[in-house]
C-alpha cells in the first residue's frame, strides 16, 4: 500500500499554522486524499506536562524542557495505531503543526543548535518530513494576533524571544539545507492569500501519478 505524505507546518506562535493546515486538509479532502492534522506538543502525557510548563504553572530547566519536547515527539511518531508512523502506514497524509525545527529554533535560544539536533537525532532517524513549510510572519504581527484572540501569553510569547526564534529558524534552515526540504511562505498577507501561496508550494506533492 502507498504510504501517505508527511507535511510539517512551522512558524512563530500565532503565525497561522492551525488556520492554514485546516485549509490544506479541506483541499486534500476535496481531492479524495485522506489527511489527518496533528500537533506538537501532543495531548499525550508528556505533551500535557509541556503545556503546563508553557502556561507557567510548572517551572522547568530549559534543558529538561527541550528533552521533554524530544520525548513527546518520539511518542507522537511511534504510538501504536494513532502515531504519525501508524497513520502514514495506513496511507494517510499527515499535516503536523510543529516538528523538530521548532526545537531547533526555540531551544537554540538556550543551548547550542548541535546539542538540540543530537537530542532529536532519534526522531530525525524515525521520520523526516517530505516537506517543512515555514509560514513567515513578523513577530509583532504574531503578538497582535495572539493578543486579539486570548488574554494570557505563553512562555515564549514575547517580542524579543520571537525575534530570536525567527532568526534561529533561518539559521537551522541554512544549517540543514542539504538534508531537508523547506519552503518559506510569506504569512503576513490575508488568510486567503497565504492559502494560495501555500497551495502553490505543495500541490505538486498531491498530483495523480
Ligand atoms: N493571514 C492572517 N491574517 C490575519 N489573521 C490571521 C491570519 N492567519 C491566522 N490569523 C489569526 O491569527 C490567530 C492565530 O492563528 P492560528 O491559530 O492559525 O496560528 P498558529 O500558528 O496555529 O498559532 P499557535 O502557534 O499560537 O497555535 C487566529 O486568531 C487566526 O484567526
Ligand atoms: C514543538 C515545540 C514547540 N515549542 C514551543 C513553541 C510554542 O511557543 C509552543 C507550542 O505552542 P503552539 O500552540 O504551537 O503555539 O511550544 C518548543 O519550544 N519546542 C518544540 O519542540
Amino acid at each position: 500500500m502507498k504510504t501517505g505524505r508527511f507535511v510539517v507546518f512551522e512558524g512563530l506562535d500565532g503565525s497561522g499554522k492551525t488556520t492554514q493546515m485546516a485549509r490544506v486538509q479541506q483541499r486534500l479532502t476535496h481531492m479524495g486524499i485522506g489527511a489527518d492534522t496533528t500537533c506538537e506538543p501532543t495531548d499525550g502525557p508528556v505533551g500535557t506536562l509541556i503545556r503546563q510548563i508553557l502556561e507557567g504553572r510548572v517551572s522547568m530547566d530549559p534543558r529538561t524542557l527541550a528533552a521533554l519536547f524530544a520525548a513527546d515527539r518520539t511518542d507522537h511518531l511511534v504510538a501504536p495505531d494513532t502515531g504519525v508512523k501508524a497513520l502514514m502506514e495506513k496511507g494517510r497524509t499527515v499535516l503536523c503543526d510543529r516538528y523538530y525545527f521548532s526545537s531547533y529554533a526555540y531551544h537554540a535560544m538556550d543551548m547550542d543548535l548541535e546539542w538540540v539536533m543530537t537530542l532529536n537525532a532519534v526522531n530525525a532517524q524515525i521520520l523526516k518530513p517530505d516537506l517543512t513549510l515555514f509560514i513567515d510572519v513578523a513577530p509583532n504581527t504574531c503578538l497582535e494576533r495572539i493578543r486579539a484572540g486570548r488574554t494570557h501569553l505563553d512562555l515564549f510569547e514575547k517580542i524579543d524571544i520571537l525575534t530570536r526564534v525567527r532568526d534561529n529558524y533561518f539559521a537551522a534552515f541554512e544549517r540543514l539545507k542539504d538534508q531537508e526540504t523547506v519552503k518559506v511562505v510569506d504569512g503576513n498577507a490575508s488568510e486567503d492569500a497565504v492559502e494560495q501561496a501555500i497551495w502553490h508550494g505543495i500541490s505538486h506533492m498531491f498530483t495523480k501519478e
